[in-house]
């Protein structure tokens, strides 16, 4: 599934029109029509419904939704926001076929007529604005998207709740907070930030019958799904060995916080790395054997716990590392670290203290032969770029993108949507996981099914993808078979259910 942003979806269109030779009413008729196929039958308990209609073809599709309902036998109304010389062609072409099929349109409406009129409807359509919104909302508009935040009527939002920006790096002025959203084509950035998120209400994407072609051109950026997982996900040969599967090491853990590694090794083992060594202070290797058996140790010079220079030469052997977990801020643990990015050639992960550490020597990393790896939540994204967390969470898909271009890294943005980034700007956001997983240790999880997609995986980006979906799905499944709720849940609980999402894609 693509994402798109609103300039990104004209030229969709525009294609559509220009080289598949499909008019801009048919595309409207074919949104209308889908979007009130879906209707009828997914909200069979109504039988009356309010269209509001603005000028541009968001409203264009809400005529041809009123026409499709008022067939199917819904009492319909179309409450038509703006003048008739505010319609765009299309538009009133569709208006003109409603009114054909004896449809009921009001005009000169002011709010007040629309709150004593809305009770007798059972189900509100927003189509007052599409993802041709630009700027404040004008106040001939705004007092009916607060109407529609009053009532008490399920409203079904069309392509985009009212007022929300499709494109993130947009502040939004008011919007309509949608029960339901029919998504045209593909879903709009918007739907995948923190801010607009909660506007769409359940959501759903309805196709309008544009050529495939048209998505080609471009890198668009992509929402990875199950069957991304499935296509991509390397399964083991009948004749693999240990070696088949990458031998990876996880650099860490300074005393006092043996936990982190351990959990980035334990879930590197459960997804699949072949062989895993763990390189951490001589105190915490009882501690992380314990808890996790199959790991071998690589011992750290330290001094009182924390790591010091060490000799990276021993790290060369390996086909993936993480670094960063539990390691520390002290700076000879910095210029370790530093060394580590540096001088491996092999592809590394660099997470929590490790990001700090990467911070001074960023301008470097781009002369390394392999991947390098970061996985910052939003504050560590702040800390290295120095934009605050709320300017990030505006504009997360730019800003991660920015980064990744210029420092020619990968990086997986952490939140409830994560953005994994490739250095040429590629995109991919995974929605998986939930609210269980905001607790200490889910991101050390995240660490190692990364390092172990990382090593069995060809193509960087796709191991990236596979590894946040498996991460998030597992957290997913532990809530629904009832074995965490989002509040009991921890970190090993997201290792233990690996198993089970393995065991749903293959
Ligand atoms: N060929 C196409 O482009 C298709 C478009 N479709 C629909 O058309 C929509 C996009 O159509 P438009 O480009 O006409 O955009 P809109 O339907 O969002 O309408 C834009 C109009 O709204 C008004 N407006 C913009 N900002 C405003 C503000 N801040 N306050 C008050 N009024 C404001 C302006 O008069 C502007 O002309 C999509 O969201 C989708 O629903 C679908 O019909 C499928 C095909
Ligand atoms: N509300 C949420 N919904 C979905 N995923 C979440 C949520 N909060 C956190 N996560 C995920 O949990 C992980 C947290 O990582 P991080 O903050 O680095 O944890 P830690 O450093 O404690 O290990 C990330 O993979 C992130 O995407
Ligand atoms: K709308």
């Amino acid at each position: 599934m693509y994402i798109v942003t609103a300039e990104e979806m004209y030229e969709i269109d525009r294609y559509a029109i220009e080289h598949g030779g499909i008019d801009g009413k048919i595309l409207m008729e074919n949104a209308g029509r889908a979007i009130a196929e879906r209707i009828i039958k997914q909200e069979a308990s109504y039988q009356s419904a309010a269209v509001l209609a603005g000028g541009g073809n968001n409203g264009g599709d809400g005529f041809v939704i009123a026409r499709y309902l008022q067939q199917s036998g819904f009492e319909v109304k179309v409450f038509q926001l703006v003048p008739d010389q505010k319609l765009t062609s299309e538009a009133l072409y569709h208006k003109k076929l409603f009114i054909n099929h004896h449809g009921g349109v009001e005009t000169d409406i002011n709010v007040e007529m629309l709150r004593k009129d809305l009770p007798y409807y059972q189900l509100v359509i927003d189509a007052i604005l599409g993802i041709g919104v630009k700027g404040a909302i004008r106040p001939n508009i705004k007092p009916f998207i607060s109407l529609l935040n009053e009532c008490n009527q399920k409203i079904i939002s069309v392509d985009i709740p009212s007022g929300l920006p499709a494109n993130e790096s947009v502040q939004i002025d008011t919007a309509v907070k949608a029960d339901h959203t029919y998504i045209v084509e593909a879903p709009k950035q918007s739907l995948f930030t923190e801010w607009g998120f909660p506007y769409y209400g359940e959501w759903e994407i309805v196709s309008i019958g544009v050529p495939k072609q048209a998505y080609h051109r471009k890198s668009f950026a992509r929402r990875w799904e199950r069957d991304d997982v499935i296509a991509t996900l390397r399964k083991r040969d009948t004749f693999s060995h240990k070696g088949s599967h990458g031998k990876g090491v996880v650099i860490g853990g300074q005393q006092m916080m043996p936990g982190s590694v351990t959990l980035t090794a334990s879930a590197a083992l459960r997804a699949g790395a072949g062989l895993l060594t763990v390189a951490t202070v001589k105190d915490n290797i009882s501690i992380i054997a314990h808890k996790c058996t199959e790991a071998m140790y690589h011992v750290l010079e330290e001094q009182d716990g924390t790591i010091k220079e060490n000799d990276v030469t021993p790290f060369r052997t390996f086909d993936g590392a993480a670094i960063g977990m539990g390691m520390g801020r002290d700076p000879v643990t910095a210029k370790f670290t530093q060394r580590l990015i540096h001088d491996l050639d092999i592809p590394v992960i660099v997470d929590a203290d490790g990001l700090h550490h990467l911070k001074p020597i960023l301008n470097k990393v781009g002369k390394r032969n392999y991947p390098l790896i970061i996985t910052p939540h939003y504050g560590e994204m702040a800390m290295l770029t120095e934009y605050t967390i709320d300017r990030i969470k505006l504009s997360p898909m730019a800003i991660a993108k920015e980064f990744a271009r210029k420092y020619q890294l990968y990086v997986v943005l952490k939140g409830k949507f994560t953005i994994i980034t490739s250095p040429d700007g590629k995109q991919t956001v995974s929605d998986t996981g939930n609210a269980g997983l905001a607790k200490g240790g889910t991101g050390d999880v995240l660490s190692g099914v990364i390092l172990a997609m990382v090593m069995q995986h060809s193509s960087h980006l796709e191991a990236l993808c596979n590894a946040c979906y498996i991460h998030g799905a597992s957290a997913d499944m532990r809530v629904k078979t009832g074995r965490n709720t989002e509040i009991d849940m921890l970190a090993s609980d997201v290792i233990d259910g690996l198993s089970h999402v393995f065991h749903t894609l293959f």
